[in-house]
C-alpha cells in the first residue's frame, strides 16, 4: 500500500498530561481506543519500536492516559493483529482502492489498518469497526477530507472477508524475511513457517511436577515434552496454581534448551542470559544450584519476583556476561543468547517490523564473544548448552560451527528424541534442535505450533 507519514495535527512527543488530539464535541464510546491504536500502530511500523514501548508511550499520553484497562487490552489486541496480518491487509486495501492512498492524508492508512484488522480479525461488529474509522478520520486534519473513502473501502473489505482470509499467497511479514527463510530451509517450509505465523498461538505453561494433573485441572493438553497447553485463552495470573507457584508461561519449544542441560540436585549451574527467568526456574526446580546473570538490572529484578512467586532460591549477578570472571568453574552452563528473536513472532508479531537485516550480523557477533566466554566457565567435562529463538542460522547452526572450529576442547553432545518426548522431527542432523514455527501440527491453528529455537548441547573434553 503506498502511504505517507501519519498525521502530525500535534507533537507526537507531547508530554504526559498534554492533549494532543483534539477530540471535538462528542466523541463516540470506542475512538480514544482507536486512535491510541493508530498512533502505537505508526510507531511500531516506522520508528521501529516494540510493541510494549510503543503501548507503554500511547498510555501515557493524549488519549491513551484516559484509557482503561479494557480499553488498553483493546488496543493491544487490534495493534497485535493488525502486524500479525499486515500484508494480508496492505493487499486488501490496495484492492479496494486502485489509486492507493492519497499524499498528505495524515494518519489515513493507519486508520484503514486499524478498521480493518477489527474487521477481519477480532469480534467487533463490522458496523462499529466503520463507523469509528469515520468518525477517527473525521477528527483528524488531514484525513478529514477521505472520511467518506474511509467508509466505502472498509464496507467492502467487510464484504470480502472470508475471501481476503482465504487468501494466503501474500506475505505477512518483511520480504527480506521471507526471502531469508527461502534460503535457509526451502520454498515449501518457508511457506510453512509463514502459514504458522498467520495465528495466535496458545498458551504454554510448564509446570514444577504432575503435568498431567496440571493439564486435567487447567483445561489443558499435556504435550510430548511435559508442557501443558491451555485449551482456552485465560487471564493466567487467576488460574489455579498461579499464586501459588506451581507454574510458570513459557512456550513449549522455549522449554527445552533448559531439560537438554539435564541438571541433577546439587550441581552448580550458570544461567549466562537469565532474565525473565522461564529456564533459570526449569533448572532451579531440578535442584540445581543455580547463579542466573543478566545484564540488565531490571529485567533481573523481573526475575527475581519470578523466583520468590515460584519459591525457587536462585543466585543473581547483574553483569555483562562477556566479562564475567572467577571462581570454581560451572558442571554446566545455558547460554540462553539475546538474538533477532525471529522464531517468536508468532507470539509477538511486532518483531517482524522492528528488526532490521542488518542486526542480524551484530547479534551473531554478540553471540561469539558470549560464547567464547561462557566455555571458559564450564569445568572439564561439564556441559555448555547454547540456545536462541531465532530462525537464522547465523545465529545458530553457524554460531556453533564457528565455535566448534575455535575450541577444539569441546564437542557437540547430541540430543536423542527421548529427551525431548520423542519429537524428532526437531532434532537435525548434528543431534542440534530446530524447532519452526509449523511444527507439532493440530487441527486447531491456535493448539498448534511451536516458537522457532535453536539449541545445541557441547561437552568439553576432560584434560
Ligand atoms: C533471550 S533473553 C533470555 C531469556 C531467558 N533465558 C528466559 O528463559 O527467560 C536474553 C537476555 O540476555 C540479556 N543480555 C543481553 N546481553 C547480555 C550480556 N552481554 N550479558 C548478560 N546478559 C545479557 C538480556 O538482558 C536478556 O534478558
Amino acid at each position: 500500500m503506498q502511504r505517507n507519514r501519519p498525521g502530525d495535527d500535534a507533537p507526537r512527543n507531547a508530554s504526559p498530561g498534554q492533549p494532543r488530539r483534539s477530540a471535538g464535541p462528542s466523541v463516540p464510546r470506542g475512538l480514544a481506543a482507536r486512535r491510541v491504536a493508530a498512533y502505537a500502530l505508526a510507531d511500531v511500523t516506522q520508528e521501529h519500536l516494540p510493541l510494549d514501548e510503543a503501548l507503554e508511550r500511547q498510555f501515557g499520553i493524549g488519549d491513551g492516559i484516559a484509557l482503561d484497562e479494557r480499553d488498553r487490552a483493546l488496543v493491544r489486541a487490534i495493534v497485535t493483529a493488525a502486524l500479525r496480518r499486515l500484508g494480508t491487509i496492505h493487499a486488501a486495501l490496495d484492492a479496494r482502492m486502485p489509486k492507493g492512498i492519497p499524499a498528505k492524508s495524515g494518519l489515513l492508512p493507519e486508520i484503514l489498518i486499524v478498521g480493518a484488522a477489527q474487521i477481519l480479525l477480532l469480534d467487533i461488529p463490522d458496523r462499529a469497526a466503520v463507523d469509528l474509522a469515520v468518525h477517527h478520520a473525521r477528527a483528524d486534519r488531514r484525513a478529514f477530507p477521505y472520511a467518506k473513502l474511509v467508509n466505502a473501502v472498509l464496507r467492502r473489505v467487510a464484504e470480502s472477508r472470508e475471501a481476503i482470509l482465504a487468501e494466503t499467497g501474500g506475505d505477512d511479514v518483511p520480504h527480506w524475511l521471507t526471502e531469508r527463510w527461502r534460503g535457509t530451509y526451502g520454498a515449501a517450509t518457508a511457506r510453512a513457517i509463514a502459514g504458522a505465523l498467520r495465528h495466535e498461538p496458545g498458551i504454554d505453561i510448564t509446570v514444577k511436577a504432575d503435568a498431567a494433573g496440571w493439564a486435567q485441572r487447567l483445561d489443558g493438553r499435556l504435550l510430548p515434552n511435559g508442557s501443558v497447553r491451555l485449551n482456552a485463552r485465560a487471564h493466567v495470573a487467576a488460574l489455579p496454581g498461579y499464586a501459588d507457584g506451581e507454574w510458570w508461561v513459557q512456550d513449549a519449544a522455549a522449554s527445552l534448551p533448559a531439560r537438554l542441560i539435564a541438571a541433577t540436585p546439587g550441581e552448580r549451574v550458570l544461567d549466562l542470559c537469565a532474565a525473565p527467568g522461564g529456564k533459570t526456574a526449569q533448572l532451579a526446580a531440578a535442584g540445581a544450584v543455580v547463579t542466573a546473570v543478566d545484564r540488565s538490572p531490571e529485567r533481573l529484578a523481573r526475575l527475581a519476583e519470578n523466583m520468590t512467586r515460584l519459591k525457587l532460591d536462585v543466585r543473581t549477578v547483574a553483569a555483562d556476561a562477556r566479562t564475567l570472571t572467577g571462581g570454581e568453574p560451572y558442571d554446566a552452563v545455558l547460554l540462553d543468547a539475546p538474538c533477532s528473536a525471529t522464531g517468536t513472532i508468532r507470539r509477538h508479531p511486532d518483531v517482524a517490523w522492528t528488526k532490521q537485516p542488518e542486526e542480524i550480523a551484530s547479534l551473531a557477533a554478540l553471540q561469539s564473544a558470549l560464547l567464547d566466554r561462557a566455555a571458559a566457565l564450564v569445568r572439564p567435562g561439564g556441559r555448555l548448552v547454547y540456545s536462541t529463538c531465532s530462525l537464522e542460522p547465523e545465529e545458530g547452526e553457524a554460531q556453533i560451527a564457528a565455535f566448534l572450529a575455535r575450541h577444539a576442547d569441546f564437542a557437540r553432545s547430541p540430543v536423542s528424541p527421548e529427551e525431548i518426548g520423542g519429537i524428532a522431527d526437531v532434532i537435525d542432523a548434528d543431534g542440534q534442535l530446530r524447532t519452526l514455527p509449523h511444527h507439532l501440527p493440530d487441527e486447531t491453528p491456535r493448539l498448534a505450533g511451536l516458537d522457532g529455537f535453536f539449541a545445541a548441547r557441547l561437552v568439553r573434553r576432560k584434560a
